[in-house]
C-alpha cells in the first residue's frame, strides 16, 4: 500500500512527486510486489492536485523540473506493470484525480462531500493532452469533454454515475474493499493482464513519450504568461478567503 502523506492537503509538490516516483520504482523492481493500493493518510483529502505554489512566481528552470516530475509520475502509474487500485478516501481535484484515473480501478468513499474531477478550467488553465487522454479512456469522449470544458468537480455519487470511479463504498469499508479488488485482479496470471494493459494504454503513453520535451516547453511558456500567473494568484487568494 502507498499512502500519500503531505498535510494539510496532499498537494503534489516537487518533493512529494519525487518521493512518490522513487517509492513506485522500488515497488516496480520488487518481483514479489504484484500490486499497489494508492490512498491517503490525510483525513478527507486524497490529494488537492498539483501544488499551485510550484507553478507561481518561480523560474523557467523550476517549472521545467516540476513539469518533468509531473510527467514522470503519470508515466510510472499509468504504465505500471503492477495492479494499481486507487482507494479514494477524500476529495481529489485535478492532479489528484489524474493519479486516481491512472490506476486500474477506483473505489471511492461514498461521502457526498468528497469531490473528484479535472477542474483545471476553473483555475484558468488547461488540462494537458495526456490528462485529457487518460480521462477519455475512463469515461468516454462526451463526458470528458463536458467535464473538462466546465472544469467540473463531481460529488462521489455523481462521479460513480459517470464512471469516473468504479465503485462507492462506505468510508469504513474502503480499505477492505480495495484489498478484495486487489485479490480479484491478482488471481489472474500477470503476463496476460500486463500485456492487455500495455495494449490498451500504449498509444497514450507513447504520445507523451514522443512529445515529452515539447510538452515541457508548452507548459513552461503557458504557465509563465502573466495572465496565467494572475489567474493562479487569484485562485490561491480565493482558497484562502474561503477559509476565513
Ligand atoms: C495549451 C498548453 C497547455 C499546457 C499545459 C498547461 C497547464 C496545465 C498545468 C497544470 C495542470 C494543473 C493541475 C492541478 O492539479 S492544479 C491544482 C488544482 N487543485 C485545486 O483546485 C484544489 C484546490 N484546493 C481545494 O479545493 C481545497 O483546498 C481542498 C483540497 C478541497 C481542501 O479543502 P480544505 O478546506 O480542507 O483545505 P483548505 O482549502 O483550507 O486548504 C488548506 C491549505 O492548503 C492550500 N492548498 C489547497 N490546495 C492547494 C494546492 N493544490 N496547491 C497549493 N496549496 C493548496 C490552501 O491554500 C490552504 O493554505 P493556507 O496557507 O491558507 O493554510
Amino acid at each position: 500500500m502507498m499512502k500519500l502523506k503531505s498535510p494539510p492537503v496532499n498537494s503534489l509538490s516537487l518533493e512529494l512527486l519525487t518521493e512518490f516516483a522513487i517509492s513506485l520504482e522500488k515497488l516496480e523492481n520488487n518481483r514479489a510486489c504484484r500490486g499497489v493500493i494508492i490512498t491517503s493518510s490525510v483525513p478527507k483529502i486524497f490529494s488537492s492536485g498539483l501544488d499551485i505554489t510550484e507553478m507561481c512566481g518561480k523560474s523557467m528552470e523550476h517549472y521545467t523540473e516540476f513539469w518533468r516530475a509531473v510527467q514522470e509520475i503519470w508515466l510510472r502509474v499509468y504504465s505500471s506493470s503492477m495492479v494499481t487500485v486507487a482507494a479514494v478516501n477524500g476529495s481529489s481535484p485535478a492532479g489528484g484525480c489524474l493519479i486516481a484515473l491512472s490506476c486500474d480501478y477506483r473505489i471511492m468513499a461514498e461521502n457526498p462531500k468528497f469531490s473528484i474531477g479535472l477542474n483545471e478550467a476553473q483555475l484558468g488553465i488547461v488540462a494537458p493532452f495526456w490528462f485529457k487522454d487518460t480521462f477519455v479512456n475512463v469515461v468516454g469522449h462526451r463526458i470528458a469533454e463536458r467535464s473538462l470544458q466546465l472544469g467540473s468537480l463531481h460529488s462521489a455519487p455523481e462521479a460513480h454515475k459517470l464512471g469516473l470511479v468504479d465503485e462507492l463504498v462506505p468510508e469504513e469499508k474502503l480499505m477492505e474493499k480495495a484489498a478484495a479488488v486487489m485479490a480479484q485482479w491478482l488471481a489472474l496470471p500477470d503476463h496476460a493482464r500486463q500485456l492487455t494493459k500495455t495494449m490498451m494504454r500504449k498509444p497514450v503513453v507513447d504520445r507523451l513519450v514522443a512529445h515529452r520535451e515539447e510538452d515541457i516547453k508548452n507548459f513552461v511558456t503557458f504557465i509563465s504568461k502573466e495572465s496565467i500567473q494572475k489567474s493562479l494568484r487569484m485562485y490561491m487568494e480565493m482558497l484562502k478567503k474561503r477559509k476565513s
